[in-house]
């Protein structure tokens, strides 16, 4: 089976995870920043997951799953430690809802990759279940290449891209452009701040139409 990688957006979308352990807690909180509402439907929570709760980040269901649990969920995630419960979590699945089995790679139609985040720019990363640790050690590398700060170079080129497009240029010379504030000069603010003064001053396409 080939999976397609995709980045998702689950505002307003529902999202049921069974269990709350280590692993729900996991993706719980990879699911926080969605605008997404997660109901967690499990006997107990982690500590962290409890506090998610009190401060009413997720809606917590206090018992065990039940088929008739399932229902308009855009995405359900399996992560109970029985095994017996997640083949029932399975089957009770709508047809149309994405799963993520946590103890199946190869079970849901969701795999949650590795993620390193640095703003805009994410970096993710599977092995589609051959091997979580060696996702996890290429994260390591990949967080040592690509420092936090990262996040703040990544914001100044995305302020370069929106004002190279509305420039009077040919598509040629945008793309040069595109690839010249790539240089590692603009790592530096100073730099930076001087490209992006420079660009703002170039004529819009708009002020030739006009
Ligand atoms: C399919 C998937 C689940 C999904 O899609 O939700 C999955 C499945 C399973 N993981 C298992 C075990 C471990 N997982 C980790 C670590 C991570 N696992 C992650 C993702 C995924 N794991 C998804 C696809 C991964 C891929 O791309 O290949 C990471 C990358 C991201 C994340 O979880 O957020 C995160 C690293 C994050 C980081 O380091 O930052 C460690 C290492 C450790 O904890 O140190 C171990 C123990 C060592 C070992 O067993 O290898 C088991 C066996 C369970 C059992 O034996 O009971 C299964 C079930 C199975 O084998 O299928
Ligand atoms: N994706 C990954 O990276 C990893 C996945 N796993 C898999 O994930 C599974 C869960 O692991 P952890 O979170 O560490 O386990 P855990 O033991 O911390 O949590 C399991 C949770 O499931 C709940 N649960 C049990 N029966 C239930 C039921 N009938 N209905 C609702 N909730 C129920 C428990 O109350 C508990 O909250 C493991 O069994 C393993 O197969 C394990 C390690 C890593």
């Amino acid at each position: 089976m080939a999976y397609v990688p995709l980045n998702i957006d689950l505002t307003n979308k529902q999202i049921k995870v069974i269990g709350g352990g280590k692993i729900a807690e996991r993706r719980v909180k990879a699911l926080l920043d969605s605008d997404a509402t997660i109901h967690v439907i499990s006997p107990d929570l982690t500590g962290n997951l409890y506090q998610l709760y009190l401060d009413e980040k997720i809606i917590w269901y206090k018992k065990s799953f039940e088929s008739k649990d399932l229902d308009n969920d855009e995405l359900i995630i399996s992560a109970t430690n029985q095994e017996e419960v997640n083949d029932v979590i399975k089957k009770s699945a709508p047809i149309h809802s994405l799963i993520n089995m946590v103890g199946d790679a190869q079970g849901g139609n969701v795999i949650f990759p590795g993620t390193l985040k640095r703003g805009k720019l994410q970096i993710s990363v599977t092995s589609t279940g051959a091997s979580p640790k060696l996702v996890s050690n290429i994260l390591n590398d990949l967080d040592k290449q690509y420092p936090i700060d990262y996040a703040e170079y990544v914001d100044f080129l995305y302020e370069c891209r929106i004002i190279i497009k509305s420039l009077d240029l040919e598509k040629a010379k945008k793309n040069q452009l595109l690839e010249s504030i790539l240089s590692d000069q603009y790592f530096d603010e100073d730099e930076q701040e001087k490209l992006t003064n420079w660009l703002k001053r170039q004529p819009k396409k708009r002020a030739r139409e006009e």
